[in-house]
Formats: C-alpha cells, structure tokens, sequence
C-alpha cells in the first residue's frame, strides 16, 4: 500500500485517534525478540517475516485478524518487548508528526498470567494483565520524554472474549489518572452483545464510572452493530463506522449529534470493509457532510502503512485539501479522551501551528 515518496500530504501537527499498538509493532522488534528469546518464526529474515505478516490484497476481517497469529507469541509474555513496542510506537508517531496519540490493545493478548484461556499457546509466567498496562505506560512515558509525542491508552476488550470485560474496565479506573483513557470493544464484528452479556456489563460499569468509551462498529458489519455500540454501549466515538451510512435515519442522529467517526481508509480496503475503489469511498459522503471525523492507520504494521499514506489516498482520492485535514485534526482533538484542560491545551497547539489566530472559520 505505502505510497508515501515525496512531501507529506499533511505536513503539519496530527492527532490520531485509533491506531492498535499491536498492530504497530515494527517487523525488525519482532525478529529481534524472537531471536533472543529462542523463539522459532516460521521464517527467518526480516523480509520473509515483512511477506508474511502484510496485507498485500483486499481480504476479510478474519483473515486480517489471523495476521496477529504470526507474531503476537514473540511479544506476549516479555517484559522488555512489551516495554519496547510501547516506546517505539512513540517515536514511529513522533516521526509522523503526530503530537498526541490514542493508541489501544488489548492486556490480556499481551499478559501470560491471570488471563484464561493463556492466549497464543504460551507457557504460562508471571506478567498478568495489569503489569502489561505499567509496561506499556513505562515505554509511553520514556517515549513522551525523549520524542515529545502524547500517547494514552485505549483498553480493548475483544468481541470473542466476554469474560475478560469486566477486568478491562477496572484496568480503566485504576489506571485512569495514570496513562489509560477509555475502553474500546474489538474484534470480529459478527459477534453481537446480545450473545455476548460480559461486555454490556462492562460498559455500563464504564458509564457507571465514568470511564470513556469507543466501539468497533460499521467497520465490516452493519449498520446495527452502529445503533447497538451507541444504544446499548453507550459508544462515544465509533471506530471506523462506514456501513453506518446503510442506516441513513441513524446517519442523520449521529450527525446530528456530533458523533466522532475514527475512519481509517487504507485499513477499510485491506479488510473487505469497503469497495477497493477509493473514489466510492464512505469518507466521502462524511466529508460532504462535515462529520466529525479524523484519519487514522488501524494496524500500519499490517497495511504496511503510515498515516501519511492515508493522508495521501485521501488527497489523491477523494480531494482532501488542507482546509479538510486541519478541519478534521481539530475534531479529532475535541473528539478526544484527555481530560478537559488538557484537551484544551491540545487545541491551542494545533491553532496554533495552523495559524488560526481566531480559533474559528470551521
Ligand atoms: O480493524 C480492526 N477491527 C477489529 N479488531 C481489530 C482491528 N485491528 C486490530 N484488531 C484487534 C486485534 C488486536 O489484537 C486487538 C487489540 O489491539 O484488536
């Protein structure tokens, strides 16, 4: 996918807004660990081990959720490595000209202890769930230091593993005065909350407590998964959402409520979400209707990709200007779980560097 070659599309500060941190691991880190944990990959370079975990293709979601399988047991389990990803994932962004990021995953995928069943065939050890949220927001912490990007938490709960909600949640309030934002529900679609009774749980406990919220939803599936997420989970922003215009009485509520859309392009074309054809592009229709939305990469490890190629499909595509991207990174900073003063400082940055001495016109 990466087009990138030449200027940045957008060359001016960027916040994103969803973005898996497990789906951000750099193939290098991958075959670092492996080698000094003797873990054996399927192949050997770094090229082979490149082939194998990228999207070259149009797919499906679960094809695209198998990619995971491929690496996620180098990573799980190691204090260093789950430290490490962390901290690079800050300078990857910093680099990308990111000033603030959400960046999600889910604890118990990363932890070898206190997680049942123990995920990717591991051996059991001593890192459970919430020591994989210090780690994590140790590398965040050092990253912030040395490449000045702002990167928080986003806890992931995924759709096939209900009973592992409620521990998601308290992760949340414990951690929430402590790198952790919100709480997101992940993974394959087709599995509603109604067969699933562990996460309605869990995000009323989050509303209960004040915990925000974000939920894929609309990204394959239909636009239901949309109306269940803000009905019944009480969703504040929708990750990626683009089958939320089948329903258009629900487009026109969201709307009209302001609802934050985290749309990612590259990522809804890889996945099977939406037509390959990026002039029929959902984002579109969003645009024209000056939604609240913002642009993000999903899993760039996989897409092969960085935001700015998204930035540049959107311009090459469906003729985003300048205007569109400021536009749309201002509401991707109002849109987004820091506490209200920090948000605010957030927002002055980005007028700032935008020139907007009047803080309005959008
Ligand atoms: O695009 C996605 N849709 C649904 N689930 C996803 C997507 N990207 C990553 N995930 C899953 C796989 C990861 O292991 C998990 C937590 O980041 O979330």
């Amino acid at each position: 996918m990466a087009e990138e070659k030449g200027k940045p599309a957008f060359d001016k500060p960027k916040i994103e807004l969803h973005v898996h941190l497990d789906g951000a691991i750099q193939i290098k880190t991958i075959v670092d660990v492996a080698k000094r944990r003797g873990i054996t990959l399927p192949v050997i370079s770094e090229d082979e081990m490149r082939d194998l975990v990228i999207m070259h293709e149009p797919a499906t979601l679960t094809e695209f959720l198998g990619k995971f399988d491929h690496y996620m047991h180098v990573i799980a389990g190691d204090r260093e490595a789950i430290k490490r990803i962390a901290y690079e994932f800050v300078e990857t962004k910093a680099k990308e000209g990111v000033i603030y990021a959400e960046a999600r995953y889910s604890p118990h995928l990363l932890a070898n202890k206190g997680v049942d069943p123990l995920p990717w065939d591991q051996k059991p050890g001593d890192i459970t769930p919430d020591d994989v949220v210090d780690l994590v927001n140790q590398g965040f912490k050092e990253g912030e230091k040395a490449f000045k990007t702002k990167v928080r938490s986003i806890l992931c709960c995924m759709r096939h593993m209900p009973n592992w909600s409620m521990d998601v949640v308290e992760l949340c309030k414990k951690y929430r005065k402590d790198g952790v934002v919100a709480i997101d529900l992940a993974g394959d679609e087709s599995l509603n909350c109604e067969s699933y009774p562990g996460h309605k749980r869990a995000f009323e406990e989050a509303v209960r407590s004040e915990v925000h919220r974000t939920v894929h939803a609309g990204e394959v599936g239909p636009a239901s998964v949309v109306k269940e997420a803000v009905e019944v989970l009480k969703a504040e922003r929708i990750g990626h959402g683009y089958h939320t215009l089948e329903d258009q009485t629900l487009y026109k509520r969201l709307l009209q409520q302001n609802m934050h859309f985290e749309m990612c392009p590259v990522s809804s074309i890889l996945t099977g979400g939406c037509d390959p054809d990026f002039t029929k592009h959902p984002l579109i229709t969003f645009k024209k209707d000056k939604a609240n939305y913002s642009l993000n990469t999903d899993d760039p490890t996989i897409f092969n990709s960085t935001l700015n190629s998204d930035y540049q499909v959107v311009q090459k595509y469906m003729d985003f200007t300048e205007e569109e991207f400021k536009r749309l990174n201002i509401n991707a900073a109002k849109s987004c779980f820091l506490p209200e003063k920090e948000k605010d400082q957030l927002l002055e940055q980005l007028y700032e560097s935008y020139g907007m001495v009047n803080r309005t016109g959008f």
